[in-house]
């Protein structure tokens, strides 16, 4: 596919933009970040921060939702793309995995990959040698290529989700919460997947994640979403032993874990955002 290997070359750039849902709900409050080409960047926060809100502004969802961008820009290889179809971002080589996996249920593992080569004109042969490196990032698939998704399990699903994506020969894939509802062992094995692609096939990742210690764990850079705001970024491996990053994400302090309910934290929690 691509060259591997993170770079300096900023591929996606979110300027200081603001999502207002419904013409009221004002969600994204200035939010700004890059992706450089080959890296895994990583956008945290808890429920409800907008992380989901920031990746459909990348990737042209938000209209279908009633959302729109009304203040920033969104620029991907220098070229503006708030505006732009969904379709035209795809072909631009911007994908992104939606949270909750949304594989086609009545279709085959394999026909569901498939589906995410139907925007290419390069051949059957090249659509035939990539469902071949899908399987071979995900053995499991190949397994189960023959079964209806709708009865695989979540983590089967999260994969054909990943490799449908993988299908469109992108150049960034959006990932949105790969985590959610697996099981620990299962999440570990997708992040080690996604880095795989990402090293070998220089495919870049904007993730979206709850799950602030793995996604750190693997990252190459972090921000830190709270109420539609940027609170934080920088490095993994600076934000991972961070104090405060520590005591509200990672649920550990000095003085052992914590919980996000305690008081203390709580205030501490607000002045760190006021
Ligand atoms: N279509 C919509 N209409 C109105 N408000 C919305 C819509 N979608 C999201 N929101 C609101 O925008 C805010 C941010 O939501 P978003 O889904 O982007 O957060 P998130 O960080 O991805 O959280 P989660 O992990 O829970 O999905 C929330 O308050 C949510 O209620």
């Amino acid at each position: 596919m691509l060259d591997a290997g993170k770079t300096d070359e900023t591929l996606l750039e979110v300027n200081n933009i603001e999502v207002i849902y419904n013409h009221v709900i004002l969600v994204l409050k200035g939010v700004s970040l890059s992706v450089p080409k080959g890296g895994i960047t990583a956008l945290l926060g808890g429920n409800g921060a907008g992380k989901t809100t920031t990746l459909k502004a990348i990737s042209g969802l938000l209209a279908s939702e009633r959302g729109e961008v009304t203040k920033g820009s969104i620029k991907y290889r220098g070229d503006v793309i708030q505006h732009t179809d969904p379709a035209e971002t795809v072909k631009r080589g911007v994908v992104q995995v939606m949270e909750g996996r949304h594989c086609f249920e009545h279709l085959t593992i394999e026909e569901n990959l498939l589906t995410g080569a139907y925007t290419r004109t390069d051949g059957k042969g090249a659509i035939a040698a990539d469902l071949e490196m899908v399987y071979n990032y995900f053995p499991r698939l190949r397994e189960r290529r023959k079964s209806q998704a709708g009865y695989t399990s979540g983590g089967e699903q999260q994969m054909c989700a990943i490799g449908r994506a993988l299908m469109s020969r992108p150049e960034t894939i959006l990932l949105d919460e790969p985590s959610m509802g697996l099981a620990p062992q299962l999440v570990e094995q997708i992040f080690s997947i996604v880095k795989s692609v990402n090293e070998n096939e220089g495919v870049s990742f904007l993730l979206a994640e709850q799950n602030t210690n793995v996604a750190l764990r693997f990252a190459h850079y972090g921000y830190i979403l709270e109420s539609g705001r940027v609170v934080m970024d920088g490095p993994a491996a600076e934000l991972r032993e961070n104090p405060d990053v520590k005591e509200f994400y990672l649920g550990m302090s000095d003085e052992g874990r914590k919980s996000f309910r305690d008081v203390r934290s709580y205030r501490r929690r607000k002045r760190w955002l006021s």
